[in-house]
């Protein structure tokens, strides 16, 4: 049975990572709807990766509760949030390099979407499907057969997204997806991902690229030391007094505000 379109595809319930005395992640707490873009921003060491690494299990979280589709998921491994329907991608490259694109897409699309005891000799008509769709729904169509290692960094991020979108996720997180790119590339991302959330599938995002992480979500969540300072609209940060001294700064929040009153005007 699917989940009503009223009730939240995920719930952090207090969640907290602890790295020693550290305290990377302090008593998150946050509902997301179905079909909603979340943008997750905040300086380095916010604990941004962290919460994103309990969610998707590559790094449990110490205590705090995790529910998908209703289920709590706290504590399950990768592999079995990737088959319930959480894809991520990753801050750096990710990926196979000796491998081709297309084949790297393959091992997502063929592992990604269930339990595979024994491989399969060969890649069914399905998963060349699959792979297809991942690779042109990011703009790789084509570059089938390029060696990884060798892709510009652009490719590579979309690659990683071809791979997470391969996994047929419900929920998809992007580590900073546009992190090193530059302004035409930031914009071909941006388009993909529009295209993406069009499709029905619940993104959360984290981005220091502010553009990118205003113009994308339909509401912003704040991290610092841990802590959320801000979740609301897009729109509220720059008014948010502790978010700009904290954060944002004084001229790239009055650029972001002149970003958002031309978006407005548009
Ligand atoms: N495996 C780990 N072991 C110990 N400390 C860690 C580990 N991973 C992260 N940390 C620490 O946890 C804190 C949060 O790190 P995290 O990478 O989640 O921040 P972030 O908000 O994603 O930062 P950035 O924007 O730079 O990516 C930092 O102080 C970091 O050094």
């Amino acid at each position: 049975m699917g989940t009503a379109a009223t009730e939240p595809l995920l719930v952090c319930r207090e969640v907290t990572k602890q790295f020693g005395a550290l305290t990377a992640v302090n008593k998150m707490s946050f509902t997301l709807m179905p079909g909603e873009v979340l943008g997750i921003g905040g300086p380095n060491g916010a604990g941004k990766t962290t919460l994103f690494e309990a969610i998707s299990g590559l790094n449990p979280a110490t205590s705090g509760e995790i529910i998908f589709q209703g289920r709590n998921i706290t504590g399950l491994p990768p592999e079995a949030l990737c088959h319930a329907g959480i894809a991520r991608t990753f801050q750096l490259n990710a990926g196979f390099d000796s491998l081709t694109v297309r084949g790297n897409v393959e091992i997502a699309a063929y592992f990604g979407r269930q339990n595979r005891l024994i491989p399969g000799l060969r890649i069914g008509r399905d998963v060349a499907r699959h792979v297809d769709e991942a690779l042109a729904a990011v703009g790789l169509t084509g570059k089938d057969d390029e060696i990884v290692g060798r892709l510009p960094v652009l490719d590579r991020k979309l690659l990683m997204l071809a791979g997470a979108l391969a996994s047929n996720p419900t929920l998809l997180l992007m580590d900073e997806p546009v992190g090193g790119l530059n302004p035409k590339e930031i914009d071909h991302v941006m388009a993909v991902v529009r295209k993406i959330a069009a499709r029905g599938i619940t993104i959360i995002l984290i981005e220091h690229v502010m553009r990118f992480l205003v113009q994308l979500s339909s509401r912003v969540l704040i991290m610092h030391h841990g802590e959320k300072i801000y979740e609301g609209k897009p729109q509220g940060l720059i008014e948010d007094r502790n978010v700009v001294d904290v954060y944002l700064g004084e001229g790239a929040s009055q650029r972001l505000g002149n970003l958002m009153k031309e978006q407005a005007s548009a």
